[in-house]
């Protein structure tokens, strides 16, 4: 079944153009990353797909209804993300009680069990928590909820190293135990490339990229050798990134192929694997030469 039916979505903000002809298909019960350079459009996205916003023009189905004002998409999605409104004359324990009261298949122990491994105290005020604290609160709210569509908006923003790790190994445990469809907007694919099954990946308000994370793995290769060997075994257009090694050596990631591969082995130019993480960057980049097309030629 899909979760989500995205065709031609745009969405702007007065003339501002934040979204632009969207189109992807997501089915139910798995991790899917949503990664994008700052600005891109994200959180726009998942907000309409949370209900949260109306789009401009284009189709957006989720759970097979228009999630704006619908009952079906609020109930059945939770949305986090570190502007959650919670009410402030709440404390922490009496704000689990209500999510207990609105979500169906809230979890209590797995709620209770969090809260005190992330030593929270019951009476705390959420707006009194330090910002990573906060976060790792919400995401108590987004797991224990076990929503049919999670979604995790930059959830780890402000936690330290250790407990980012504890959230998405929490993350991923629970999801075993109970799949459901998750999105996870993150800037840090490197951390959360083993959780993810699929990657969305938005450039400048488009849908660059819907691919399996397996594929993402293998999407790009680095070239390192002579520049007028390089160039004999590659077209200009495939290239995605290049840096200058030396005077007459260079650096390029192009796409993966086997031709190229065999070009390569032939001209003594050397290949080696680039990561999801560059690749997601290098394929979101505006300039083929990233900060250092800054400095040429001053
Ligand atoms: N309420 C708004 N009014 C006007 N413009 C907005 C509004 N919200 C977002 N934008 C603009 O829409 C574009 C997409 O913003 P969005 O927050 O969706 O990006 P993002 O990919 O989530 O960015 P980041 O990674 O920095 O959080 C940006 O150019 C932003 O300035």
């Amino acid at each position: 079944m899909n979760v989500i039916e995205c065709e031609g979505l745009s969405k702007k903000y007065g003339r501002h153009e934040a979204l632009r002809n969207i189109s992807f298909t997501l089915s139910e019960n798995k991790i899917v990353g949503v990664i994008g350079r700052n600005g891109a459009g994200k959180t726009t996205l998942l907000k309409i797909i949370a209900g949260f916003y109306k789009e401009t023009s284009g189709r957006i189905h989720v759970f097979g209804e228009k999630p704006f004002n619908s009952l079906l998409a609020s109930v059945n999605c939770i949305y986090i993300d570190d502007y959650m409104s919670l009410p402030t004359a709440l404390n922490l324990s009496e704000i689990l009680q209500t999510c207990e009261s609105f979500y169906p298949n809230w979890d209590r122990g797995l709620a209770e069990a969090l809260f005190d491994y992330f030593q929270f105290q019951p009476k705390q005020r959420h707006n009194t928590l330090s910002k990573g604290k906060r976060n790792t609160f919400y995401t108590i709210i987004g797991l224990a909820s076990r929503c049919p569509l999670t979604i995790f908006d930059e959830p780890t923003t402000g936690m330290d190293a250790a407990v980012r790790k504890d959230f998405y190994r929490a993350l991923l445990k629970d999801y075993l135990a109970h799949p459901r469809t998750i999105l996870l907007s993150s800037h840090h694919l490197e951390e959360i490339e083993d959780l993810l099954e699929e990657v969305l990946l938005i450039k400048n308000g488009e849908t660059f990229l819907h691919t399996s994370m397996d594929d993402l793995k293998e999407y790009a290769i680095g070239l390192s050798g002579k520049k007028e060997a390089i160039e004999t075994c590659i077209s200009a257009e495939s290239v995605l990134y290049e840096k200058e090694l030396g005077l007459d050596s260079v650096y390029k990631v192009v796409k993966n192929s086997l031709g190229v591969r065999e070009a390569c082995l032939k001209n003594q130019v050397v290949i080696s694997p680039v990561s999801a993480q560059d690749v997601a960057v290098y394929l979101t980049a505006n300039t083929k030469g990233g900060i250092d097309d800054v400095f040429r030629d001053r």
